[in-house]
């Protein structure tokens, strides 16, 4: 689904766990809702993250109130959780299942987002039937501790440059600050996780996140 309504879909794209949040992650993903985020994925990883059944019972209570508010629901890496909850879509990276057997898993119907880190992978993902590419780490963090190096835009604008059109979301250290120069590369949004999920004030930010992206994409 490479169409103007996935671009909008990625515009504010959050990122959550249990272990990224200080408060109940209900109430975080509420305030986020409520602040504007256009598309929510579901990933329980690191030190200390839910299993079995605490992992179930909390993603179908986040897929809950992302149904309530029409947010599309990713799930991250799980794709039988995917299947179980019948999630909207899956985020997978190279380490992960492949995208073409991930599609044949899930479906026409479903959202495949696949991590790229150089042009030969996004090329790949393309075949493979990516609905979109998660371009990354554009800065440092601290979220997730195997990440590739920093890239900064260069991987969004050497795509971009080559004219392919799929849609793009950067990932890694963005925040308010530093998110329109994601889109100014070419992205369709960005995705975060710790600037929304340990701000003090989360429909704050995630509301300032949203001005700094749509002030430049609408
Ligand atoms: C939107 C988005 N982009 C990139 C990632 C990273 O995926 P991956 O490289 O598989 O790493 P993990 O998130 O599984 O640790 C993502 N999750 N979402
Ligand atoms: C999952 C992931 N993939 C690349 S960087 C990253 C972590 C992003 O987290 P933050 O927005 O807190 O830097
Ligand atoms: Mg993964």
């Amino acid at each position: 689904m490479w169409n103007e309504e996935m671009r909008s879909k990625l515009q504010l794209y959050f990122i959550m766990g249990s272990t990224n949040c200080k408060q109940d992650p209900e109430k975080v993903l509420l305030d986020a809702i409520d602040g504007g985020i256009t598309m929510f994925q579901f990933r329980e990883k690191g030190e200390g993250a839910l299993t079995g059944t605490e992992k179930i019972n909390l993603a179908q209570k986040l897929q809950h109130l992302c149904k309530e508010h029409a947010i599309p629901f990713i799930v991250n890496d799980d794709i039988e959780l995917a299947l179980a909850l019948n999630a909207d879509g899956v985020h997978i990276g190279q380490d992960d299942e492949d995208a073409s057997t991930v599609r044949k898993k899930l479906g026409e119907g479903k959202i495949v987002g696949v991590s790229a880190h150089a042009l030969m992978e996004v090329k790949k993902a393309i075949a493979d039937g990516a609905d979109y590419i998660g371009a990354g780490p554009i800065y440092p963090t601290r979220t997730k501790a195997d990440a590739e190096p920093v890239k900064g835009t260069s991987l969004i604008e050497e795509v971009r440059k080559t004219g392919i059109r799929i849609p793009i979301v950067g990932i890694g250290g963005i925040n308010e600050g530093n998110a329109s120069a994601v889109i100014d590369a070419g992205a369709d949004g960005v995705s975060v996780i710790t600037a929304i999920s340990l701000a003090a004030d989360v429909f704050e930010r995630s509301s300032a996140l949203k001005k700094a992206v749509a002030g430049i994409s609408e």
